[in-house]
């Protein structure tokens, strides 16, 4: 497939797949910042940038209401993701956060806004390298605006404010196949509500099975069973930083997580993430925890349902309780919580309580990228220890 882009860009071409003479680690140097071109790129006349201020509740809600009605859709156009507003100042005004990577065009007409992209800054650990990195996400362009190449200029535009901060790298996540994947994973799904996962028809009743035999089947207890698990709260960040960064140092890929970071995306945070600990009753140690962030979606087409609630799994360590048991109490919770279903992508250990606890697949694949950054051997999902939202 050509990707006449993508084909220009620092990221891993299929030529080179399979070279190792090629060394890991970024593949173009930095440029001198006086040679960064200074003015943004040029944008069909009828168009102009704009930087969304996201504490503003009218650029937000503009951000909202485009993406609700143009973001991502699922290959059978059943659902379309509905990012809440509170979650996008959750997942754009991070820690170090630069505005000027909040980037919106607006016709300039009628000053609708018709496309974005943004940025937040990242430190991610690659084996041993610790790189600051752009996390990039939420691109989108209008419905009534696509496949006139504006993608590649929001790209070029992101690119060139990113490196205006001295940072050189980049990671994204895309369902789409681009040059080059540093690893693929696989969705999968937990019904906790498999009555509106048939009525909308994401789910079929299997065969010789009742709606009664199935509701039966995904039935889980009222309340938690594990000695000590309980909500995150403020104090337990240095505990939980501890816990988490010695987790993901097994992985390949995976966030630096300092306090300050865990404070900002691990802090329980009503409607957009939840997290659970479990202190051990003896001696008051925090041995495990878990975390699911919420991202609703639009039904699309469907006369009795408008909304799916979908809980995503985030960051679980589990050091004392069975990984399966942690995560069958974060079900329970969900459950509690009428979410009507608890996705999960099969990175780090995940793949152990997927297949335990009921999870089926989705036919839904997940690509990861870097940008300007080559990792040399092909990374397993059970390497990565990076959820992108
Ligand atoms: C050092 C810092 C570096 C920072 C930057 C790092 C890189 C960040 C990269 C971004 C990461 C975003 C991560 C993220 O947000 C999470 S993935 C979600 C992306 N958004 C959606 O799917 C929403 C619905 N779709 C749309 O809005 C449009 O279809 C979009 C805007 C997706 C493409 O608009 P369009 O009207 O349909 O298409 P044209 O404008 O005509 O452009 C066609 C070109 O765009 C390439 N394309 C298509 N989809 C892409 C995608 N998801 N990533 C990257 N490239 C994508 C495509 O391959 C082709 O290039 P090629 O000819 O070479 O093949
Ligand atoms: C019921 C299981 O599917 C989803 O939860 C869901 C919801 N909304 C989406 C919106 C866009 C979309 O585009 C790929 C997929 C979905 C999916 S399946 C993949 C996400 C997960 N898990």
């Amino acid at each position: 497939k050509r990707h006449k882009f993508w084909e220009t860009q620092p990221v891993g071409q299929y030529k080179d797949v399979g070279d190792t003479s090629l060394p890991e680690g970024p593949i173009e140097p930095p440029t001198p910042l006086s040679e960064v071109k200074q003015e943004p790129y040029n944008l069909p006349s009828a168009y102009e940038w704009t930087t969304c201020d996201m504490n503003s509740e009218e650029t937000c809600e503009e951000v909202y209401v485009l993406l609700k009605n143009n973001y991502v859709e699922d290959d059978e156009n059943m659902f379309r993701f509905n990012y809440s507003k509170e979650f996008l100042r959750w997942a754009l005004r991070v820690p170090g956060y630069y505005q000027s990577w909040h980037i919106g065009v607006r016709a300039k007409a009628s000053k609708k806004l018709v496309a974005f992209i943004s940025g937040i800054p990242a430190r991610i650990r690659v084996n041993e390298d610790v790189v600051k990195m752009a996390e990039i996400n939420f691109l989108c362009v209008h419905k009534k605006l696509r496949s006139k190449r504006l993608a590649p200029v929001m790209i070029k535009e992101v690119t060139r404010r990113v490196h205006l901060e001295n940072i050189w790298q980049a990671a994204y996540t895309a369902g789409v196949v681009l040059p080059t994947p540093i690893t693929t994973c696989q969705y999968w799904h937990r019904s906790l509500n498999p009555k509106k996962l048939i009525d909308v028809g994401f789910s079929r009743l299997g065969a010789r099975m009742t709606m009664s035999r199935t509701i039966k089947l995904y039935k889980l207890p009222d309340s938690t069973i594990t000695p000590g698990f309980r909500k995150m709260e403020l104090r337990d960040v240095p505990a939980v930083t501890r816990l988490l960064r010695n987790y993901l140092n097994q992985f390949v890929v995976a966030p630096d997580f300092d306090e300050n970071d865990v404070e900002h995306w691990l802090l329980p945070n009503d409607n957009v993430v939840d997290s659970f600990l479990v202190e051990s009753p003896q001696n008051h140690e925090i041995t495990d925890f878990c975390s699911f962030y919420t991202l609703p979606s639009s039904i699309l087409g469907n006369q009795n349902y408008s909304t799916l609630k979908a809980a995503y799994s985030y960051y679980n360590v589990s050091t004392k309780t069975p990984m399966n048991q942690l995560m069958n109490d974060v079900l329970i919770v969900a459950k509690q919580k009428d979410f009507d279903v608890f996705n999960a992508l099969d990175v780090m250990h995940n793949e152990t309580f997927l297949k335990e606890l009921k999870f089926g697949p989705g036919d839904g694949q997940l690509h990861y990228y870097l940008y300007n950054y080559r990792i040399r051997n092909g990374l397993k999902p059970s390497g990565l220890g990076l959820v992108l939202l």
